[in-house]
């Protein structure tokens, strides 16, 4: 396991969530603040573009996290998109969208791209958490917790160790340990 990892990201609710799930565990998370460019694409294509220049400019190794939310009925619209189209139509814009659709899963999608430095490929790491869309119920604070539904609750009713335990983010940050886990056997 390395004693850290660089987190580059401008969420700061993010940025928590990473601490508490990865700091449990043993790893110290750093981060830096850097606005980069998303490019479209695939979440992964997103994900990998962002872990390179994220390596770029911080110079050495790093981790990222891209987040998507992907509803059923729109072929996995908004996905990578998500930010943007929780900025311009809110969550009563978002649930809109799907109006004229019986089906309102959802799922939020967390990809975690580590690389060793510029010029290495970056490693993805996925969590999926399967939901619905639901007209916003919570606090307010991190983006779309208020309308996605997990087991009857909200990611934002729910404790930050509750939504820790079983969220998109925690499930890709289980893969990312294992697989520092795994290196760290390949090198002793
Ligand atoms: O309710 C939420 N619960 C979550 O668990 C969660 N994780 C991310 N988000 C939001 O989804 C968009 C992703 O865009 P995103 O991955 O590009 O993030 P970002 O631009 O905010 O930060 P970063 O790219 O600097 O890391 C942004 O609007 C984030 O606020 C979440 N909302
Ligand atoms: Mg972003």
């Amino acid at each position: 396991m390395p004693t850290h990892v660089n987190l580059i990201t401008g969420n700061p609710n993010k940025l928590r969530e990473v601490k508490t799930i990865l700091e449990a565990a043993g790893i110290e998370v750093r981060s830096q603040n850097i606005d980069l460019e998303e490019v479209q694409g695939s979440i992964e294509e997103v994900t990998e573009s962002k872990c390179r220049r994220a390596a770029e400019q911080a110079g050495g190794p790093v981790l990222v996290d891209d987040t998507s939310l992907c509803f059923k009925a729109l072929g996995g619209l908004p996905g990578p998109y998500i930010k943007w189209f929780l900025q311009t139509l809110g969550h009563e814009g978002l649930n809109n969208l799907l109006a004229a659709y019986p089906d309102k899963s959802a799922e939020a999608v967390a990809t975690f791209g580590y690389s060793a430095g510029p010029g290495h490929k970056p490693i993805l790491f996925q969590g999926r958490c399967p939901g619905k869309i639901v007209p916003a119920r919570g606090p307010t604070d991190f983006g779309w917790d208020p309308i996605f539904e997990y087991e009857g609750k909200t990611f934002a009713e729910m404790d930050k160790s509750e939504k820790n335990k079983i969220s998109h983010r925690s499930l890709a940050l289980q893969k990312l340990q294992d697989w520092f886990k795994e290196q760290n056997k390949g090198s002793e």
